[in-house]
């Protein structure tokens, strides 16, 4: 195994070197919780790939160009704000930061938002944590394979099961989908996976169509759900500690939106290219709270070569993007936060630095980016503009880190809200 831990190795295999990176390494468990690797974010680098990459991104694009992001989230947030106004004391966001983002990405898919009692979202969120806790330390049962066919552990049938759980909320969404889509109405990204399909079958085309089954869709749908809900929401919960403990900080942001925004709407996706110091504090909770800290790991195509050494075929190579972010030769004072190392003299974002990479880069980059992007800024200035936010007295200052899975989760912790900009 091979890991990259600075920007110039990470460069050199991610972007000079084609796609001689771009493999994913085979885990049996991948391929039997992916029904048979019919997914994107675990597959291998292959035609099939692709071409689920490709109508995923061009599906995304398709939702991107209007204004719905911003109406779901919009809606979502006339939810949310209310109920977290009504806390008292202390409590944990958690709960309110999951149900934003989960609205985010259901309307996505699925064009809906839902309240915070809706069983899907209870139960999704539910086995999603759970199976990110659990599948962080591996399955025992990828080093011996045969056991998949004698016998398995607790903990894979467990984790099987919840899979099975998410898969079935998800078919069920598909096929309810399929009932009432409609050619001349294309609400959401379902509707343009069906849409794909229905393409293929016009042009006949049965090597693409042997690629599109319910299955490969619904898993293209799985990835979507999965891969976005948990990054965003851990960043999310980041930033509101973060926030907690740095009252200046937050003052500033709080002052740019107010002077840009003002008090009388919420933020709007257009908004942010004026707020940037808001965006540059996103971007230092995205450094310092490193979401995917190793990353998903890679596998090499071909025997190729990385930093002067020789790198064999097949080889997992791992990016450590938490290293690109606390590589003290490429950050000053590498553990203050200091959103100002983001913007140019003008107080502008400047351009992105190179060692600041939460979303990976090349083909296999973040798939989600130009969705996650826009939705953690809408939800991070929305949270801002409404609450001034404080630990309890007595908290730790410090930040603890939780969890052992792909993704690194501050320790659950409580916040005191205080509405401001009260309408
Ligand atoms: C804070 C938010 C997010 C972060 C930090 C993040 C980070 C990442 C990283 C590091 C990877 C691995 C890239 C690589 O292998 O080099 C990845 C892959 C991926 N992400 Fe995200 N992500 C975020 C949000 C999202 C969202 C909202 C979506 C969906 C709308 C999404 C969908 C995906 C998919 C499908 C892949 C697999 C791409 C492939 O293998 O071709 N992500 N993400």
């Amino acid at each position: 195994m091979v890991v990259l831990s600075d920007i110039k190795s990470v460069t050199e295999a991610l972007v000079k070197s084609k796609a001689d990176f771009a493999d994913r390494p085979f885990y049996h468990s991948d391929h039997m919780l992916t029904e048979g690797s019919k997914d994107i974010v675990f597959a291998k680098y292959t035609p099939t790939w692709k071409l689920h990459r490709k109508i995923a991104v061009k599906a995304l694009r398709q939702y991107m160009a209007g204004n719905r992001l911003e109406e779901i989230l919009h809606a979502s947030m006339k939810l949310c704000l209310p109920l977290m106004a009504k806390e008292n004391g202390a409590f944990n966001p958690e709960n309110y930061i999951d149900l934003m983002v989960f609205n985010i990405l259901n309307g996505v898919c699925f064009g809906k938002s839902v309240e915070v009692d809706d069983p899907d979202f209870m139960k999704f969120m539910k086995l999603s944590k759970k199976m990110n806790e659990m599948t962080g330390n591996g399955f025992v049962e990828d080093m011996f394979p045969i056991m998949f066919k004698i016998w398995t552990t607790n903990k894979y049938r467990t984790i099987n099961n919840m899979n099975n759980e998410l898969i079935s909320i998800i078919k069920r969404k598909f096929e309810e989908h399929e009932e009432t889509f409609d050619l001349d109405n294309i609400r959401d990204f379902t509707d343009s996976l069906i849409l794909a399909r229905k393409e293929a079958e016009q042009e006949e085309n049965e090597e693409i169509l042997s690629k599109l089954s319910d299955t490969h869709l619904r898993q293209t749908l799985k990835d979507i759900f999965t891969a976005g809900i948990e990054t965003s929401t851990v960043t999310l919960r980041f930033a509101v500690r973060y926030m907690a403990g740095l009252p200046d900080i937050q003052s500033k942001v709080q002052e740019e939106i107010d002077r840009v925004v003002g008090k009388d709407r919420l933020p709007t996706v257009k908004d942010r290219e004026n707020l940037s110091y808001t965006e540059a504090t996103l971007h230092e909770v995205m450094r310092l709270g490193t979401a995917v800290p190793l990353g998903i790991p890679h596998s090499t195509l071909c025997d190729t070569r990385v930093g002067g050494y020789d790198v064999p075929k097949d080889t997992t190579v791992v990016i450590n993007h938490w290293a690109l972010h606390n590589d003290p030769n490429q950050w000053k004072d590498v553990n203050k936060f200091d959103p100002t190392r983001f913007l140019d003299e003008n107080g502008k974002l400047g351009k992105k630095q190179d060692s600041w990479l939460p979303f990976s880069a090349g083909r296999r980059g973040c798939l989600g980016e130009s969705v996650a992007k826009p939705e953690l800024h809408l939800i991070f200035a929305t949270i801002m503009q409404k609450f001034k936010i404080t630990l309890p007295e007595g908290t730790n200052p410090e930040i603890e880190l939780a969890g052992s899975g792909f993704v690194a989760i501050p320790a659950p912790y409580t916040v005191i809200l205080k509405e401001r900009n009260v309408l």
